[in-house]
């Protein structure tokens, strides 16, 4: 049997003394996207940062395809992380993807082939030549997810994609997702769109103040919290209507 796409085994991160994270265990399941919520601060970001490999656990494991990371703060090849505010290079929209090809070490004209055809894929075609820090909100995330997305990662992690953007440009992601969970890209994701969630996510991981409270699937989260502090959390975000908006 294969290995789980990733665990979290009793993870703790306390800089300091201070507990952030505390034991959190996750295996992945069977779904394809997941999402990580909870509220400002709760430890959501550290949590991808961990699982990428960026930081270390100050106890407790974790593993990738039953690997463990490959070094101190060294990313996990095999995934992909995307931060709520992507940095972007000079330069323009194709450079900043070719850069990301051309650290596989691969022939200057195949980089350029795949990085014309991710750029169709994220609907970015007509920007090829655009200088990259000109970009809308909306047109850099998709730039840094296409970046990522290049990679080939096997888990893709996405923090706050659509943080700050107009419905339209946060449709586009949306639909960019899905067509990257349809490739067979899981994708971690956090949020604070709750309606996006429930759109998005077969699964949902509630974490408050460094514990991983709640695990279920989108609908069932939605419907019957467990918790107190999920159910506080969730009515906290009122102008959201969970029948609306989510027909999981
Ligand atoms: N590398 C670090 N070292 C020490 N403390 C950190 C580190 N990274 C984050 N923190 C602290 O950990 C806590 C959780 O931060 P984190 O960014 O993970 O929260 P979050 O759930 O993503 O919040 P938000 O929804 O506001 O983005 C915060 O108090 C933050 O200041």
């Amino acid at each position: 049997m294969s290995a789980p796409l990733l665990e979290l085994d009793g993870v703790c991160f306390r800089p300091g003394g201070r507990t952030l994270l505390d034991r959190i265990d996750f295996t992945w399941g069977d779904g394809s996207i997941c999402a990580l919520i909870g509220p400002n601060g709760a430890g959501k970001t550290l949590t991808l940062r961990i699982a990428h490999g960026l930081l270390q656990p100050d106890a407790g494991r974790v593993r990738f395809e039953g690997r463990t990371p490959p070094r101190d703060d060294t990313a996990f090849e095999g995934q992909a992380l995307v931060f709520q505010h992507p940095s972007l290079f000079r330069g323009s929209v194709l450079d900043n993807l070719m850069l990301a090809r051309h650290a596989a070490g691969l022939p200057e004209k195949t980089v350029r082939a795949h990085a014309l055809t991710m750029l169709e894929r994220v609907g970015l075609s007509a920007l090829v030549r655009a200088p990259a820090l000109k970009l809308s909100g909306g047109e850099r995330q998709r730039l840094a997810i296409a970046r990522a997305w290049l990679t080939g990662p096997r888990l893709l992690m996405l923090d706050e994609p659509t943080a700050s953007l107009d419905p339209a440009a946060r449709e586009s992601i949306e639909a960019l997702i899905r067509e990257i969970a349809a490739s067979g890209c899981r994708v971690l994701m956090t949020s604070h769109n709750l309606g996006q969630v429930a759109r998005l996510a077969d699964e949902v991981l509630f974490l408050n103040a460094g514990r991983l409270l709640e695990r279920g699937r989108t609908g069932d989260f939605f419907r019957a919290p467990r918790t107190v502090e999920a159910q506080g959390f969730l009515q906290g975000e009122l102008p959201w209507q969970p029948e609306a908006a989510c027909d999981c």
